[in-house]
């Protein structure tokens, strides 16, 4: 008679998603080929698919994936404005998977944070005044100085008088928030950045011009380097969600804007009012909180000379308590920032 070799158990998906699951919770690996041994699996065949298992890098623990904040606008608006237009609904569903992607790769890569800032090389950071400082006969303190990060808030950098002029000339040109779309590239107002805003380009006006040289005195970098003014106002709740003020690399909508004076390299925030109660900046990987005071500066810094970037420079605007918040803000570039480009 003869006896008829029997063929081993072929290991299906089941099998090996058992096997990485108790890898993963750390089960020996002997007490697995016994268990499946038992069940006419073969010890080799077992042993190489634990290899195999273990090559590759592991799977996320579990499936949660929240819809990225600034994504929570009037999404339902959307598909039926477009459905109506005659959008095929697969269009829809390619864009909508087309800004969640990318929106979740700026997420991550934005919080793996540790790798990437640790190539950052401080000694060729911009560094902005520090010491004993007096501008125009006004001495100004120093209130707070990290060095990695390099931020740096001042005291009494602009007036009174020079805060409540800014406002004022903000007021009629105020319009609600732009931000930049992660899938088109395009300009839109997003529930991600709650606030009003105008903009003074650079030299604007002589109170501009003259704060502008001010600025550049404390940043240590060139006034044609500064885009030009930024004003945003907070309502009760108004906010800024975290961010970076570089353009991150990782981002499609990046390489446009740096044409034009290359990276960010710096930001200026002036703080036109005093907000009694919450609106700091606030920077989530530092646990640090900078209070709005009117007529202070906050100067941030996060690209060195070799246009590393410092991603633990992830800041947001938190919502005023009560009352409003005004500021002014300032992004310094790598070159010239050109104006009347053809
Ligand atoms: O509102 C704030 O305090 C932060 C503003 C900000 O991050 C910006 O203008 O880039
Ligand atoms: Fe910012």
């Amino acid at each position: 008679m003869v006896s008829a070799t029997k063929t081993p158990k072929v290991i299906n998906e089941n099998w090996r998603r058992w096997l990485r699951d108790n890898l993963a919770r750390n089960v020996p690996s002997s007490t697995l080929i016994g268990v499946m041994v038992e069940r006419e699996f073969d010890a080799d065949a077992v042993n190489a698919c634990i290899e195999d298992i273990r090559s590759r890098p592991p799977e996320p623990s579990n499936a949660i994936f929240p819809e990225p904040d600034h994504l929570a606008g009037d999404w339902q608006a959307w598909v039926v404005r477009n459905i109506q237009k005659g959008v095929l609904e697969q269009t829809l569903i390619d864009a909508a998977s087309r800004e969640i992607k990318a929106a979740w790769a700026q997420r991550i890569k934005g919080l793996h944070l540790k790798s990437e800032s640790q190539g950052y090389n401080y000694a060729t950071a911009p560094t902005p005044r520090t010491g004993t400082i007096s501008l125009e006969g006004r001495s100004i303190p120093i209130l707070l100085e990290m060095a990695e990060p390099r931020i740096t808030v001042y005291g009494n950098v602009l007036t009174k008088e020079e805060c409540e002029s800014l406002i004022a000339l903000s007021q009629p040109k105020m319009l609600p928030s732009q931000t930049h779309d992660p899938a088109t590239a395009k300009l839109v107002v997003k529930d991600f950045r709650s606030s009003q805003g105008t903009y003074f380009d650079r030299g604007d006006n002589d109170l501009i011009k003259h704060i502008e040289r001010r600025l550049a005195d404390l940043a240590q970098w060139p006034v044609e380097n500064g885009e030009g003014m930024q004003v945003l106002q907070y309502r009760q709740g108004g906010e800024y969600r975290p961010h970076f003020d570089f353009f991150p690399p990782e981002s499609p909508t990046s390489r446009l804007p740096m044409k034009n004076g290359g990276q960010r390299v710096a930001t200026l925030i002036v703080y036109l009012n005093t907000v009694e109660d919450g609106g700091e900046t606030y920077f989530p990987q530092l646990k640090l909180k900078i209070k709005p005071i009117q007529g202070n500066v906050l100067y941030f810094s996060y690209t060195d000379a070799e246009s590393g970037l410092d991603r633990q420079t992830l800041h947001g605007g938190a919502p005023p308590v009560n009352g409003e918040k005004w500021i002014m803000t300032k992004w310094l570039r790598q070159k010239e920032f050109k104006y009347n480009l053809a």
